[in-house]
């Protein structure tokens, strides 16, 4: 079928093309089909058909289709239906509960990354392996594959250090103090991140309010020899491609299975060449990993993991069933971390968190005899040593070193959720949290999020604040004030935890 372009100027990330429902009828495709564009180049792209955007006998190209076909307005391309690519095959396998080859591994992440895939099918790989997980071997070919579909750094000395949290816990803001503290002692620490994955602001989301996170390879390796560490985003780099693609599925599911999980973190570890990784598993309700046994598991499965790489992975199971200090939202939890760095004050959780996990990565990496990597950090923490490595590292990527954390702007919408009644706060909901910042904006707008006044354990007086929400958008304040009242993040102990005046269901 010969068809007219009509350019879109809208990047959509894959090879998009619309058609009008008469002529996507007509061809026999239907919407999520592939069809082949021909030019003086061929190309499949995935069909979104629409009846009155684009009028018959016209497809719309979107960017990256029209940077391929280089076609002006009306100009004529012939089209024609295409088969799936065979990884959407190898998707089928998966959904299946079918063991895949490594050669099928691999193919599928080749597509992944040349965006061959649609949503709808990366969404139904993502959802198979979080009902049956992948094997050790295919979750191994998986991260193998991601390190190998991207740009590897190669550093010329060693040792070099590396620290990942699985996440799971709201604010988190650690690795903007642990970094440092490494580095601080002389060894390298090329940390990439990822953004927020079920949580309402990841360490990318974070830093990137005090400098620009995306690099190439090159710039991450430059940068790291030249202060000794960075902190960037994995997604903004060509590091393991898959990675944040795979996250994009996984973000609006909120769910992180166990075999992406793995590999999404040991890819990027294994591309920037770490050999020496702490990982953070925080444990607790309302976090990815409930109790101490599955944080042993997933430890075993993470040196495992490590060992079948040439990484050495020592684990750190943490507490996960409150939030680290008190902050959660990018530009509230970069505030109380860069207030610790500066003068040392601020929530228990995070700086002892902080320290321990620094502290084994000094001992791991040499700098601290065993056992007494948590007092190096801490003093590294207390001499200004972090926070003028810090600075360097903030320079280094393009951010002004002069910031403070009074400088930071938080939302300036804000309003406060009171305890209903004199008491203990029994229960802190972690998902809640989460939720009520999404709400409030977070992680997209920067200074949305939620300060906690009182944790688990404290006591409260009936009216006095227990979190105060923040929010750039006073639309999005409202959105969040609805769901804290029908969804309480925290109880007091005598709370009315529900009426129930008849049997409905039970
Ligand atoms: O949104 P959830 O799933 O809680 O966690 C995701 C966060 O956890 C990891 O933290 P880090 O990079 O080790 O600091 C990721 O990189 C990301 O920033
Ligand atoms: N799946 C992931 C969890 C935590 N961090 C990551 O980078 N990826």
């Amino acid at each position: 079928m010969q068809l007219k372009v009509q350019p879109i100027d809208i990047k959509v990330g894959k090879y998009k093309v619309v058609m009008n429902t008469l002529d996507a009828k007509e061809l026999g495709v239907y919407e999520g089909d592939r069809v082949r564009v021909r030019n003086h180049a061929t190309l499949t792209a995935i069909v979104d058909f629409t009846e009155d955007m684009i009028a018959p006998g016209m497809i719309g190209v979107y960017h990256e289709v029209q940077e391929q076909l280089r076609k002006e307005w009306t100009e004529t391309v012939d089209v024609e239906p295409a088969e799936k690519p065979k990884s959407a095959h190898i998707v089928r396998k998966v959904m299946d509960g079918k063991k895949l080859e490594r050669d099928e591994v691999n193919l599928l992440v080749r597509d992944i990354v040349e965006e061959n895939l649609s949503d709808v099918e990366l969404a139904a790989f993502i959802t198979s392996t979080y009902i049956r997980d992948l094997s050790e071997d295919e979750t191994e070919w998986l991260t193998r594959a991601m390190i190998e579909t991207g740009e590897q750094i190669k550093f010329s000395t060693s040792p070099i250090m590396d620290k990942h949290s699985i996440g799971g816990v709201p604010g988190n803001k650690i690795t903007l103090l642990v970094v440092p503290i490494v580095a601080a002692n002389g060894l390298l620490i090329p940390k990439t991140s990822s953004r927020a994955i079920t949580g309402a602001g990841g360490t990318a989301d974070l830093m990137e309010i005090l400098a620009p996170v995306d690099f190439t390879a090159t710039q991450i390796k430059e940068m790291t020899e030249k202060v000794g560490g960075v902190i960037v985003w994995g997604g903004g780099t060509n590091i393991a491609p898959a990675d944040d693609k795979l996250i994009k599925i996984e973000y609006p599911l909120s769910v992180d299975p166990h075999c992406q999980l793995l590999a999404s973190i040991m890819a990027k570890k294994g591309a920037v060449g770490a050999q020496k990784v702490v990982m953070d598993i925080p444990i607790g309700p309302g976090t990815k990993i409930l109790d101490v046994k599955a944080g042993r598991k997933l430890a075993r499965d993470l040196i495992s993991l490590g060992e079948r790489l040439g990484m050495d992975v020592d684990c750190a199971l943490t507490y996960g069933a409150s939030p680290v200090g008190r902050t959660v939202g990018p530009a509230l939890e970069v505030r109380e971390a860069l207030k610790v760095l500066e003068t040392m004050e601020g929530p228990n959780s995070l700086i002892e968190k902080s320290v321990v996990i620094a502290g084994m990565l000094l001992e791991m990496g040499g700098a601290a005899p065993r056992g007494q990597g948590r007092e190096l950090a801490l003093e590294t923490l207390r001499n200004g040593k972090a926070l003028a490595k810090m600075k360097e590292i903030i320079e280094v990527q393009g951010g002004n070193p002069d910031v403070s954390y009074r400088d930071i702007a938080v939302g300036q919408h804000t309003a406060e959720i009171l305890a209903p009644s004199n008491g203990y706060i029994i229960e802190f909901y972690n998902k809640r949290i989460v939720q009520l910042a999404r709400f409030a904006g977070a992680p997209n707008d920067k200074g949305a999020g939620v300060l906690i006044h009182k944790k688990r354990g404290e006591s409260v007086a009936k009216g006095q604040p227990v979190l105060t929400v923040y929010a750039d958008k006073k639309e999005k304040l409202a959105d969040a004030v609805r769901y804290a009242r029908e969804f309480p993040p925290i109880f007091v102990e005598g709370m009315l935890i529900e009426r129930v005046d008849e049997v409905k269901g039970l």
